[in-house]
């Protein structure tokens, strides 16, 4: 599913190159959940980055889902982003605006889906992530694990291949961050989705199958499961 060799990503800052993700290479397979683990400042993020498509490597190679993704324009990547991943954040993301039915249904009408397949997609959707009765509400009245249940329902309408999660239960409390927790287990064993996680918190780093670990910039584990760190 993902495949990186030697990718590395380097930012010109005024002090001059700062290496942010040194060569590494990388394998996450179809249907695992993989948490990416790490200090502050380790990488993390900008390997998510890369893996998402949102940021190009400074060398190296990447690909997803059988795309070499540093061979794409611009306009490629966007393409490849919108219909084969799907993105959830710490702080949510959604249009405030826009009522639950309608967050959920955004990628699906800026593809063109027909009106009655997002309708009852969205139903389908917001069923699985237990928020049926709250279609027609907006964000703000929401709990933040609500909030983030439907940011999840709306990364999974065009049925992506990958699920990209950063910080997903960072803004949560125990109970809300164990219950989306739950429903991204539930859609990797049920449906099969490829979850990809950065994580601080080791609990819910316990929810994936294997643990990538960076320090400074660098893949130190792939397969760390618990444990003391260093
Ligand atoms: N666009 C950028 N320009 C310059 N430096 C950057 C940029 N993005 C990240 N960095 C630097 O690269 C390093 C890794 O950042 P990254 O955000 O990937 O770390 P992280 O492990 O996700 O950290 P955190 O857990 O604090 O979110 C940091 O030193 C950061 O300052």
């Amino acid at each position: 599913m993902i495949h990186t060799q030697d990718l590395t990503k380097t930012f010109q800052l005024e002090s001059g190159p700062f290496t942010a993700l040194k060569p590494s290479s990388l394998r996450i397979n179809k249907g695992e959940f993989i948490a990416i683990m790490g200090p502050s400042g380790s990488g993390k993020s900008t390997l998510l980055q890369l893996i998402g498509g949102l940021d190009l490597p400074t060398s190296g190679s990447i690909a997803v889902d059988g795309v070499q993704l540093e061979s794409l324009n611009e306009h490629e990547r966007t393409l490849f982003r919108r219909t084969k991943l799907g993105f959830v954040f710490q702080n949510y993301q959604l249009l405030p605006t826009m009522t639950v039915a309608e967050n959920v249904a955004l990628s699906l009408s800026a593809n063109k889906t027909p009106k009655a397949e997002i309708a009852a997609r969205v139903s389908q959707l917001l069923a699985a992530v237990n928020l049926a009765d709250k279609s027609g509400q907006f964000p703000s009245q929401l709990s933040g694990g609500q909030q983030q249940r439907v940011a999840i329902a709306r990364a999974l309408a065009m049925k992506p291949a990958l699920l990209l999660a950063d910080e997903p239960t960072g803004n949560l409390d125990r109970r809300n961050g164990e219950a989306v927790l739950r429903l991204l287990s539930q859609l990797n064993k049920e449906e099969g989705i490829t979850i990809v996680m950065v994580t601080h918190d080791r609990q819910a780093a316990a929810a994936a199958d294997r643990i990538v670990m960076l320090q400074d910039g660098e893949i130190v584990d792939t397969d760390w499961k618990g444990g003391e760190l260093q």
